[in-house]
């Protein structure tokens, strides 16, 4: 099994912290994790602001060159024009952040997003030189009826189309019913399905990008399973959201390796 991937524990704030507790989070997290003495090569670590965040948080990682990664919860799938509301590419990568996130199981509930948008998405990140972070998942329903691989298979495949091999990206593997029901699925589980997408992500982009591909997994994660996660073979890191609003308890799940117990 590769080694290379470096592990990536992601916050997904979702609609929480205005610009300005994003600057004292941000801070503290990074003063934290500076006093942990955390080995900022072994993990990267990455948060995702609201929009009107960003532009504090950059001037803020910039400022002080602190070791935190950051992108948005969404973009549009067009550059520029006439879409009110919308928030190109363009824009996000002028605020230096590294990555985006695309087709969080929110935005297809409340805003309807397919696959195909999903498709369109990833196109526009990738043209703005964005890395993606596709997020799939089931819901509990889906679980039932297909099992837990076969939708979050269906998603990456239709979502993935414009994808050349060799581009870099990161899937998040998001269980609906496991999103902020404090029932996170087992490792096991979540292993099995991070092997299927990893065997997909082969056969779509190739062997090489199929192994470099972090595959991360989200759903009611915390600092107390953490490691149980992180212990799975194809698991490489965490998609957080309530526990990534607490900096305590993300300052500890971004310091996972310390919980493992070999
Ligand atoms: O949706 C999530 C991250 O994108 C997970 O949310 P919770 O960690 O609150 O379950």
């Amino acid at each position: 099994m590769s080694t290379a991937r470096t592990p990536f524990i992601a916050g997904n704030w979702k609609m929480n912290l205005d610009h300005l507790q994003s600057i004292a989070f941000v801070q503290k997290l990074a003063w934290t994790l500076r006093d942990a003495k955390l080995d900022t090569k072994a993990v990267e670590v990455a948060v995702f602001p609201p929009f009107t965040d960003l532009r504090s948080v950059q001037t803020l990682v910039g400022s002080d060159d602190l070791p935190i990664a950051f992108g948005g919860q969404d973009l549009s799938r067009f550059d520029s024009g006439a879409y009110t509301g919308e928030i190109s590419g363009a824009f996000l990568k002028g605020l230096d952040c590294r990555y985006v996130l695309i087709g969080h199981s929110e935005r297809r509930e409340y805003h309807g997003e397919t696959d195909a948008d999903c498709a369109e998405k990833v196109a526009a990140a990738i043209r703005h030189g964005l890395i993606p972070v596709l997020c799939v998942g089931e819901t509990a329903e889906d679980l039932e009826r297909h099992g837990a691989s076969a939708i979050p298979v269906k998603q990456l495949r239709e979502a993935l189309g414009p994808v050349q091999r060799g581009q870099e990206l990161v899937v998040a593997y998001e269980p609906v019913w496991a999103i902020g029901s404090g029932q996170p699925a087992t490792p096991q589980q979540a292993q099995d399905v991070a092997v299927t997408l990893r065997g997909e992500l082969a056969e779509l982009l190739g062997d090489e990008t199929g192994a470099a591909t972090r595959i991360l997994y989200g759903g009611s994660v915390k600092s107390s399973n953490i490691a149980s996660f992180m212990r799975e073979p194809d698991i490489d890191g965490a998609l957080v959201g309530g526990a990534s609003l607490q900096l305590d308890e993300f300052a500890s799940i971004v310091q996972f390796q310390k919980h493992v117990v070999l």
